[in-house]
């Protein structure tokens, strides 16, 4: 038998360890390395969860870019990162599925740790063109002829930071390839004026196509030299003008490649063989299929398996057992509160099904809008709405609120205006890693003045603070909850102020001031301390910030007040409570437990809440070292953990 057939006996894809093994297969091999590469991602995603839909999306296009440009000395950026599994199998990273986003394993997202051709971490849309254009500048400062490949999805494209580096890289002019990664979709089909030129381009007879056939034409007339360049170039301007849509990005100065077929390996090739000659920026307009090969995926009206947990590969559908979570609690609310109020109305960035948002949209379409991956924009949209008489709700994942802090800050809160930011996966979420953790939020927007936090324990309180939330009318609030199934109902003693007690015994030895879903936490805290004798009072705030000021009088009657946040603690509540004691004139002692702020890996939200001493075992342990010290201060002690 030929190698070839040899090795296509054996799987190509098992011949693969680096990128210039690529460089080696024939176009058949090629095809069939696809296929195989399909049939891998099914098959590990399936047992262990992540991004199906836009992985198998991008095979081609990967390979192609691994061939046509060399890796790690060419820089190869993916924005978002969710796209990066062919571009890990390709550079040897293969065994590594089995452990996929779980504790030791790969990370779903590209990783300096794991490998040379990484640079991007961030799992945060719209970056990768700002990082490309500076990449791009500091090897020709340097002198350093290398090349910088950012590819980037449609849904990314509606970040502002796109046309911020976009507007610079066309100033620049530095030799920069872009690969617009259009799939039409987000997780639902991506909105806006873009998204529309980009399906112009996409459905347009292909100017690239009608110009190959003139070159053809021209190619059996033996017209030579400059005479040539000159009908061909009149042809291409004249083409151009009847059939290029694409004027945008040339209007911009970024030269335009496509529509080109991202799922056709020569055809992407040739594509990136010319934006690698142009020595310019140049956009290749690769159109592909989210979840393509993969019937399942592409079905998936939803989102084509964007992002499942563990899957039956025969057939797509989800192994977990169905539960309820918090963000269906929310969605719910939010539909009863809108029956109620017509000037509720839902904000989302791209994510309508995962926060919830697409319930409300279902029954009120009109009262829903989708900005595309636009949190800044999001959030003084929304400003605006609520200057026009309306009460948005703004539904995102906690950590994509981060880039919106100034628009919260000065274009809503400085104008007090009843905005409703509903921050879904606050804490620690897991899988996703650090830059999907949403622990910065209590902290970050906990200094906004005239803003109100809200942290719910369970269903019923976040049904209570969501609709406590939406009823103020003179500044911004934030209710925010984990991801994941929601908490059983906890219910409160006696409510003191907005502050539910959940727990209390005659001693009081302990305040232990539990926030949000820590409420169990705090009462498992509490189990252990009583049974080594000593009295803790457990109490959920509810809002967070401000602080209420039912707390003092509560601390006021104890010796040792402890915080339990799921958030980081630099300027989190625990800092918060024990400023509020502070002014108070209080100077019972305080222990805060919570995030130290860190970017700390991946793995399941218990582990990482273990790694960091976030357990009832290890909390009740210090609080006693803590406690005990009260009893006997001289005892010569350990500094605890
Ligand atoms: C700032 C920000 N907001 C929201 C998300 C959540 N998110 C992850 S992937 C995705 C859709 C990305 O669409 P696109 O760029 O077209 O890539 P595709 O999944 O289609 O390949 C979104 C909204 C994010 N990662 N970053
Ligand atoms: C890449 C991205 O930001 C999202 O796809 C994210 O991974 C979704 O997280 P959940 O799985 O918690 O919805
Ligand atoms: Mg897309």
């Amino acid at each position: 038998m030929s190698e070839r057939s040899d090795q296509s006996a054996t799987g190509i894809l098992g011949t693969i360890e680096a990128p210039g093994d690529l460089r080696r297969l024939s176009p058949e091999q090629l095809t069939l390395l696809a296929a195989e590469i399909r049939d891998f991602l099914v098959a590990k995603v399936s047992r262990t969860g992540g991004h199906l839909g836009p992985n198998l999306g991008v095979v081609e296009t990967t390979l192609a870019l691994h061939r046509v440009f060399d890796s790690p000395r060419d820089r190869i950026l993916f924005d978002t990162g969710h796209q990066a599994y062919v571009h890990k199998i390709v550079t040897g990273r293969q065994d590594g599925f089995d452990l996929l986003r779980q504790r030791g394993g790969l990370t779903g997202y590209p990783s300096r740790a794991e490998s040379e051709h990484d640079f991007i971490e961030n799992s945060h849309a719209s970056t990768a063109l700002s990082y490309a254009d500076g990449m791009a500048k500091a090897f020709a400062l340097r002198g350093e002829e290398r090349h910088v490949v950012a590819v980037v999805g449609d849904g990314a494209l509606t970040g502002g930071m796109c046309w911020e580096a976009l507007n610079n890289i066309a100033a620049a002019k530095k030799p920069l390839v872009i690969v617009v990664n259009d799939n039409g979709r987000s997780y639902a089909p991506t909105i806006g004026g873009l998204a529309d030129h980009l399906s112009t381009l996409r459905l347009n007879p292909g100017y690239e196509r009608v110009l190959d056939l003139v070159r053809n034409a021209l190619g059996s007339t033996p017209v030579v030299g400059k005479p040539a360049y000159e009908v061909l170039h009149a042809v291409k301007k004249g083409i151009k003008d009847a059939v290029n849509p694409q004027a945008m990005f040339e209007d911009l100065g970024i030269k335009y490649i496509g529509p080109v077929d991202g799922h056709d390996i020569p055809a992407m090739e040739s594509a990136l063989r010319r934006a690698k000659g142009f020595h310019a920026p140049v956009i290749v307009h690769a159109v592909t299929r989210k979840g393509y090969g993969y019937r399942p995926a592409e079905d998936d009206e939803a989102d084509c398996l964007h992002g499942p947990g563990a899957f039956d590969p025969q057939t797509g559908a989800l192994t977990a057992k169905p539960s309820v979570k918090w963000t269906h609690v929310f969605a719910e609310e939010l539909v009863a509160i809108a029956d109620e109020r017509p000037d509720i109305v839902g904000i989302t960035a791209a994510m309508a099904e995962p926060t919830g948002i697409a319930t409300l949209a279902k029954k009120y379409p009109e009262r829903v809008y989708d900005v595309g991956i636009a949190e800044q924009h999001a959030a003084t949209s929304a400003a605006g709405l609520a200057m026009g008489g309306l009460h948005p709700v703004v539904a995102v994942y906690a950590t994509f609120l981060n880039r919106a802090f100034d628009q919260v800050l000065l274009d809503v809160a400085m104008h007090e205006l009843p905005v409703t930011f509903v921050l879904d996966r606050a804490g620690i979420t897991g899988p996703d890693g650090p830059s999907h953790y949403g622990i910065w939020d209590m902290s970050v927007f906990g200094v906004v003045p005239g803003l109100r936090i809200a942290a719910p324990r369970d269903a019923a309180t976040l049904r209570e603070e969501l609709r406590e939330a939406v009823a103020v009318e003179d500044g911004p609030t934030i209710v925010r909850f984990p991801t994941g199934s929601v908490a059983v109902d906890l219910p409160a003693l006696r409510r003191v102020g907005p502050v539910d007690v959940l727990r209390e015994e005659d001693r009081k030895d302990v305040l232990l001031v539990a926030v949000g879903s820590f409420a169990k936490l705090g009462l498992e805290v509490a189990e252990r301390l009583a049974e080594q004798g000593y009295g803790v009072t457990v109490v959920d705030p509810r809002w967070v910030r401000p602080v209420p000021i039912e707390l003092v009088g509560l601390a006021g009657a104890h010796r040792l007040v402890v915080t339990l946040e799921d958030g980081v603690r630099a300027g989190g509540v625990g800092d918060a409570v024990a400023a509020t004691l502070r002014d108070a004139g209080m100077t019972v002692p305080l222990r805060d437990f919570g995030v130290p702020a860190g970017f700390h890996p991946h793995g399941s939200r218990a582990e990482i809440l273990a790694s960091l001493g976030l357990t009832a075992q290890d909390i009740a342990r210090d609080v006693t070292e803590w406690v005990s010290r009260l009893d006997d201060p001289a005892a010569e002690r350990q500094p605890t953990s």
